[in-house]
């Protein structure tokens, strides 16, 4: 059993330095409580305190690489089960001005103690052959595990989950903190950017144009059917063939199983999930800071149809969602997909819910 607590941080003064060649893995439990602000290189901005958990995985790597390097982020927290000391030891050399702490398996609550935003990727991937809801015996548990962490730890937290099937994993989410006493739906967001980010590129090859140009909304949920893309709101304004919407919608919806198979029993996306996330925790960060007018998907609490989750577009703010928008004009394409969608996301749901409440 590991049992890890360390931390990587820049060194202000060379004076500082006889206490930091010890091997991480040798640091007192409480030197990870000393003052970060005094020890903070010089021109590193007093920012934000994120925790990664599952920080050591195909996905857990990638992401905090590109959150050590976004400079909204003061402190980066990485909790995993197995590994963290390696991986904290190889992140803390990148010269950012982000102090990198490490967490064993017996620190979860360390690891969130005055976090910002923690960010969950922690859990099983897919093989061939899986659907996401094939994951649902394993990393139900997992999540609920660092739920009960954040509710203890960081209840205030803006909170992103990854663990699939995200579609069972928010509800799960959401009915830990409701037991807790700490739930606000404001800050609970599943993470569907890679979604938004598969949808972005696909059209784009199509229509010809830069991916990074272009704006696909995608709601509903994050498997199978249940990603709905609406492709009629695309940005910039474009007129799909049926045969191209069929296409589109098809490869958006089993992006993932596009991976898995390619991956051939390795695992899933590992490195276009850990760029959609970094790149909707930046969207979060900017908003925790008070940049107006960001607005992602995200599968959220919902009233924007029957069902109480549903992914669609929200606006971000200082305290997590501002508001949910509606889904907007749809065509009769997407309008059966809609309809299509609900029942398999329901059930998703309602298992989630189910499994805290034991039902
Ligand atoms: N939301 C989305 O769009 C996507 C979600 N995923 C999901 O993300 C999850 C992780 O995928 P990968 O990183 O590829 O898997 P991985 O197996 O490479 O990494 C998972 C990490 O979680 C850690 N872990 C396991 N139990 C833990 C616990 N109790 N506490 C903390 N860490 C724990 C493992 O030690 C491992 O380092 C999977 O469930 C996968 O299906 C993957 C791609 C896209
Ligand atoms: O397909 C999977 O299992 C992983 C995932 O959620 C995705 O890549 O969208």
């Amino acid at each position: 059993m590991e049992s890890f607590q360390g931390e990587s941080r820049p060194h202000a003064r060379l004076s500082r330095i006889s206490s930091h060649i010890q091997p991480h893995h040798k640091f007192a439990e409480e030197k990870a409580d000393v003052d970060m602000q005094q020890c903070r290189a010089k021109g590193a901005a007093p920012g934000l305190k994120v925790a990664v958990l599952g920080a050591a995985g195909g996905i857990g790597q990638p992401l905090s690489l590109l959150l050590k390097i976004n400079p909204l982020v003061a402190t980066l927290n990485l909790y995993d089960v197995v590994n963290t000391p390696g991986v904290t030891a190889d992140l803390s050399h990148t010269n950012t001005s982000t102090v990198v702490r490490g967490f064993g398996k017996e620190h979860l609550d360390a690891a969130l103690e005055g976090v910002d935003l923690v960010i969950i990727p922690a859990g099983v991937p897919r093989k061939p052959g899986m659907t996401r809801d094939d994951l649902f015996n394993i990393n139900a548990g997992i999540v609920r595990t660092l739920c009960e962490g954040i509710a203890r730890s960081c209840p205030k937290a803006v909170v992103n989950i990854i663990s699939n099937p995200v579609n069972s994993t928010v509800p799960i989410a959401a009915e830990v903190f409701k037991k807790a006493g700490i739930y606000d739906p404001k800050r609970l967001l599943g993470v569907t950017t890679l979604d938004v980010v598969r949808a972005n590129t696909f059209v784009a090859e199509v229509i010809g144009v830069d991916p990074r140009e272009v704006s696909v909304p995608v709601v509903g949920g994050h498997a199978g059917i249940t990603i709905l893309p609406i492709l009629s709101q695309v940005n910039p304004p474009f007129t799909f063939t049926k045969e191209e919407t069929e296409y589109l919608t098809n490869r958006i919806q089993n992006g993932g199983t596009e991976v898995v198979e390619a991956k051939a029993g390795a695992g899933s996306a590992t490195l276009s999930m850990a760029y959609a996330a970094a790149k909707f925790a930046d969207a979060n960060l900017r908003a925790l800071r008070g940049e107006t007018g960001v607005v992602e998907c995200s599968f959220v609490a919902s009233e924007v149809t029957e069902l109480p989750y549903f992914a669609s577009k929200v606006r971000l703010g200082r305290s997590g969602i501002e508001e949910i928008f509606p889904l907007g004009p749809l065509n009769d394409f997407e309008r059966k997909g809609l309809e299509k969608l609900k029942g398999e996301l329901r059930s998703s749901i309602e298992k989630g819910v189910n499994f805290i409440k034991g039902k």
